[in-house]
Formats: C-alpha cells, sequence, structure tokens
C-alpha cells in the first residue's frame, strides 16, 4: 500500500538489478572460457579477450549498484516521510477522548521510533529483496544450464537454511515488538517526569530515586531485549555460514569425480563452484530479509493500527459550512457518558438567545466543563441534539463550527514561541496591529510592551514565564482576535491578586460584548451580570432560571448564593463551598 505511488521505481530498481545480475555473470563464465579453451588451446588473443571481461564486469556490475542503491534509497525515503506525513494527519483528526486516554510520550514514541525502527526494513530490506530475488533466479537458470544434476545437489544444503527461519522470525518478531513496547513506555515516562508539572510534582515529594529507578528497569530490559534480538540473528547467521561450506563440499566431490570420469570438463567446476557462491549468497540474504521483515512485522502492525484509527468523532458525509451566526445555543436533551454507563450528563436542555450570558454553577464533578466542551464537539452527545441558530452542529463541518466559538479555559496554554506568534494562533494574518488592539482591549498590552523584547518575548513551552492573571488576559486577548459570536468562559478559580483580578475582569467585560456568552462562573460578580443561570449537579440540571427566580426558590442555587455571600471577604469560591 505504502510502495504503491512508487511503483515505476520500484520497476526500475528490478530491471537494474536484473541487469547488474546478468553483467555480473560474465566473470565466473569467462573462467570457465579461460580454463577450457583458451589455456589450452594457447590462445593469447582469448585470454586478453576473457581477462578484459572478467574486469569488466565487475566494473559494469558496480556502476549499476550504485545507481540501484540510489534509486533503492530515494524510493525508501520517500515512503518513510509518506509514512510520517499520513500518521500526523490521521492523529490530528482523533477526538479529545483518544487524547485524554493515551499518554503523549507514547504517542511521540510510536511516530518516531516506531518509524525509525522500520526505517531499515523499508529502505534497505523490501528493496534489496527485489535485488536478491532477481540475482537467485538469474543464478540459478545459469547454474541449470551449465549442470542439472549439480544444480540439484547445490540445493541440498537450502532446507539446513530454512528450518530454523520460523522459530527465529517468530522469536525476533515478539521481542522486536516488546522492546518497542518498553521503549514507549520509556517515552511517556520521560515526557511525563520532565514536563515542568512533572518536575515540580517530583522534586516537592522527593520522588528522584524512585522515578530513576522505574526508568533503570526499562532501560535495562530494553538493553537486554536487544542483545538476545542481535544474539540470535548471529546464532541463526552461523548456522547459515556453515551450511555453505557443506553444499560447495558436495559440489566439489561430485564435480571432482565427473572430471576425473570425463564426464565434466574442469572449468565447468570452477565455474559452477563460483556462480554457487552467488547462488548462496543472495539466498542467505533473502532469508535475512525475511527475518529482518518479521521483526518489523510487529511494528508495521503499531503503525498502521495507528494509521487505521477511525477518529471517533467526525465530519458528517454531507456537512456543510456553517455561515455566519448570530449566535442562539440550544441543548435539546443531551445525554453523555465518557465511559459507558456512567453518565456524566443527563437530559439537559436550555436555550441561550444571541448576545445573551448564561452561567453554569455547581458542585465540582457537576458535569460543567464537560457540558461546554459538547458545544464545540470536542465530545459528542450519546443522544440530543445541541444547534447553533437552530443548525445541528452535527451538520455542519467542526472548522467552521469551531470558528464562531472561541473558548477561554482556566489554563490557557501557550505554544513555545514568541507573544506575537500566539496571538495569531487565533487569526493567522492578523496585523501587528490588530494584535495590540485586541491587547489592548484584554489589558495586557503594557505589560507586554513594558517587556524589553515586547511582543517578541519568547513564551516558555506552557507560558511558564507569565503569572496566572496575564496568561488568563492572553488568551482573553487571543479570543478577542479570533472575534467569535459564541463565548465560551472557564472562569478560573485560581486567586489573583485584586490589581489582576479587576485587569481580568475589565478583559472579559470587553470580550464579552455583543457575545453569546456560556461562562462556568466562580465569581458572584459574574452570575449577576448573567442573563440566566443553569445549576449542575452529578450531570443533571437541578435548577434553572434568572438569579431572582433561583432566589425565592431557595434550593442548592440558594445555598450556593448564601454561603458565597458568607464567604465573600474569605475569597472561598463558589463550588468550593458546595
Ligand atoms: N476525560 C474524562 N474521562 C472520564 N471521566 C471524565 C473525564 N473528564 C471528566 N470526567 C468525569 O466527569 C465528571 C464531570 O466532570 P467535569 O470536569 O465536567 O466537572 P466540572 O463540573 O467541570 O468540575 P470542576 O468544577 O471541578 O472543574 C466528573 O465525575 C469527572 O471525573
Amino acid at each position: 500500500m505504502l510502495f504503491r505511488p512508487y511503483w515505476q521505481q520500484l520497476l526500475l530498481i528490478l530491471i537494474l538489478s536484473l541487469l547488474a545480475t546478468f553483467i555480473g555473470l560474465g566473470a565466473p563464465l569467462a573462467t570457465k572460457e579461460i580454463v577450457d579453451i583458451a589455456i589450452p588451446q594457447h590462445d593469447v588473443g582469448l585470454l586478453l579477450l576473457y581477462a578484459g571481461l572478467m574486469l569488466a564486469s565487475p566494473l559494469g556490475k558496480g556502476l549499476l549498484n550504485v545507481w540501484q542503491t540510489h534509486m533503492n534509497n530515494k524510493t525508501g525515503q520517500s515512503v518513510i516521510r509518506d509514512l510520517n506525513e499520513q500518521l500526523f494527519r490521521n492523529l490530528q483528526r482523533q477526538s479529545m477522548a483518544f487524547f485524554t486516554r493515551s499518554r503523549s510520550g507514547e504517542i511521540i514514541q510510536r511516530i518516531t521510533g516506531d518509524v525509525q525502527a522500520v526505517q531499515g526494513a523499508i529502505t534497505g530490506t523490501i528493496v534489496s529483496a527485489i535485488t536478491q530475488a532477481a540475482q537467485l533466479i538469474a543464478t540459478g537458470i545459469i547454474l541449470v544450464n551449465l549442470n542439472w544434476e549439480m544444480a540439484l545437489l547445490s540445493l541440498v544444503v537450502v532446507p539446513l537454511l530454512l528450518l530454523p527461519v520460523r522459530r527465529v522470525s517468530r522469536l525476533r518478531k515478539n521481542l522486536r515488538l516488546e522492546v518497542q513496547i518498553t521503549r514507549g513506555e520509556m517515552a511517556a515516562q520521560l515526557a511525563e517526569t520532565f514536563s515542568v508539572s512533572g518536575v515540580l510534582l517530583t522534586r516537592l515529594f522527593g520522588q528522584e530515586q524512585k522515578q530513576l529507578l522505574k526508568y533503570t528497569k526499562l532501560n535495562e530490559s530494553v538493553k537486554s531485549k536487544e542483545l538476545r534480538l542481535s544474539l540470535i540473528g548471529r546464532w541463526y547467521g552461523m548456522a547459515a555460514g556453515v551450511s555453505n561450506p557443506v553444499g560447495m563440499a558436495l559440489i566439489y566431490l561430485y564435480g571432482g569425480w565427473s572430471v576425473m570420469n570425463d564426464q565434466m570438463t574442469l572449468g565447468s567446476v570452477v565455474a559452477f563452484v563460483a556462480l554457487v557462491g552467488r547462488l548462496y549468497d543472495p539466498l542467505s540474504s533473502l532469508l535475512s530479509v525475511h527475518l529482518e521483515m518479521s521483526a518489523a512485522l510487529g511494528i508495521f502492525q503499531r503503525i498502521f493500527e495507528y494509521l487505521d484509527l477511525k477518529p471517533d468523532i467526525e465530519d458528517a458525509p454531507n456537512a456543510g459550512v456553517m455561515p455566519a451566526v448570530r449566535g442562539r445555543v440550544e441543548f435539546n436533551q443531551v445525554h453523555f457518558a465518557y465511559r459507558q454507563g456512567t453518565p456524566a450528563l443527563t437530559n439537559i436542555s436550555f436555550k441561550v438567545e444571541p448576545g445573551r450570558m448564561m452561567a453554569l454553577v455547581g458542585p465540582s464533578g457537576a458535569g460543567k466543563s464537560t457540558l461546554i466542551s459538547l458545544i464545540a464537539r470536542l465530545y459528542e452527545p450519546s443522544s440530543g441534539i445541541i444547534r447553533i441558530d437552530g443548525m445541528d452542529i452535527k451538520q455542519v463541518t467542526m472548522e467552521s463550527l469551531r470558528s464562531h466559538i472561541g473558548f477561554v479555559t482556566q489554563e490557557p496554554y501557550l505554544f513555545y514561541g514568541s507573544l506575537l506568534d500566539n496571538m495569531r494562533f487565533a487569526k493567522e494574518d492578523a496585523t501587528q496591529a490588530e494584535v495590540e488592539d485586541a491587547c489592548r482591549k484584554a489589558y495586557i498590552d503594557d505589560f507586554i510592551t513594558a517587556l524589553p523584547e515586547g511582543y517578541h518575548t519568547i513564551v516558555g513551552e506552557r507560558g511558564h514565564r507569565l503569572s496566572g492573571g496575564e496568561r488568563q488576559r492572553i488568551a482573553i486577548a487571543r479570543a478577542i482576535l479570533k472575534n467569535p459570536r459564541i463565548l465560551i468562559l472557564d472562569e478560573a478559580t485560581s486567586h489573583l491578586d485584586s490589581q489582576s483580578e479587576a485587569y481580568v475582569q475589565k478583559a472579559l467585560e470587553e470580550l464579552m460584548k455583543h457575545r453569546t456568552t456560556i461562562v462556568i462562573a466562580h465569581r458572584l460578580s459574574t452570575i449577576l451580570a448573567s442573563d440566566s443561570i443553569i445549576v449542575l449537579k452529578d450531570g443533571v440540571v437541578v435548577e434553572q432560571g434568572t438569579h431572582e427566580e433561583l432566589l425565592i426558590h431557595n434550593g442548592l442555587y440558594g445555598l450556593l448564593y448564601h454561603t458565597q455571600f458568607a464567604a465573600a471577604n474569605t475569597g472561598i469560591a463558589m463550588d468550593q463551598l458546595a
């Protein structure tokens, strides 16, 4: 499948190999003529001719080999490039659920390590198999023509080579797979241990030794398995090496006896022995190709598992582009579960009119984050419909849907790069002026321009050089730049100092203007500013209405509200009280 686009190159390689093989066969045949004809007949001219042929033949073969090896590598490298790209593409299509159940280090290892592990098999083995097979066939034909009895005799050793192959290849396949799985675990551990949060956690809990031990164990296991892998290969190589002289001895015995009885010329025997070498070489190479391939097979399976991975959420076949919207958001009897049997959301229904603001409140784990993630189709409801301006979000492309939605999360992520690049993630072609304008509206422009490198300041992998409040305002500026109709906000629970808090609050007010906003609210001011409130508990809407209505009702919201008031001065967020 991977080689299909390169069939022309493969054909050319095959032709080049056949040509090289035939040209290479000239040397032993010339030996036969020299021994049988030129020397006995004292023909100097013929001797010179065949001697010349003996030189020309390897030269021609060598030149063709250089070209063919280049073609081999080119095809192999192209296949690897395609494989890498296809893996990347397919990973991009996967749903959030896939990434929450995978370890990021393992994903990286699968793309880099696994592809690297089969690189040898792709560039070297698959293509060299063609060459070796060509040489085997060409030599075989000539041998049969020279003397078919001896040709048969030379095959006596073949079973010796073939017998252990099955067992050896199964052993190697399993071992190679185990090595790759262990390497995946190592990569995952590396990624988790050396992430900023991982390092912090390890240091604070003094777990360095324990982690080192875990890593050492994995490392040691890779070493011993690699050693076993190569040892198995060596034993097999030795068995193959011993079988060659056995074949040669048989041929000399039979050939010598035939010459003594004048049934064969000496030249034929010499040429035959030289040619048999060319039969055994590709034969053992082919078998090593087989071994190499079977070892790589397990890894290929892992790669194809990733290539064939079907995304949980895909665009409908007839999905259209969501046009400009006014921003009416509606949930109709929506159910959702991360795992079957444990519902995270049950029968959720509500409407938010364009430009209005709805607050989500409720205890921790109630399903607030889950609910907002469904709007951008990060997860798929098990039943029910979510509509934007009356359009079922499943009937439009995810790209167009998400282009109308702005997300500001509690832990805004910043890629490694300049602040400007990070801002342009929201709008690729934004001019510097547009970026600055958005930052001004998000009350972060002053801070950025005061930095020595201003908008060109590099922010770390997770923006760790910035404080929580600054990061949030950057995220808000990013959303302003994107200018979506629908805004989804997860208000930070982490406490900012009152000045940062005021800045973030002002930035948010700017951002929410004229947009439909759904906010996971932790601050009373946000709740009071909302047009409607939904109270979630255990994935169910327990109360729904305006602040006044809910207060009169005096249920969970009433409780939350009063305790919030009581705690207002101590700065405890609403959900922590529930
Ligand atoms: N990826 C996931 N896989 C499985 N279960 C999950 C996943 N994400 C969340 N949950 C579970 O779903 C439930 C709802 O979680 P959710 O994060 O939506 O709650 P929340 O109301 O936003 O809580 P908080 O205010 O503490 O952030 C929780 O019981 C949580 O453990």
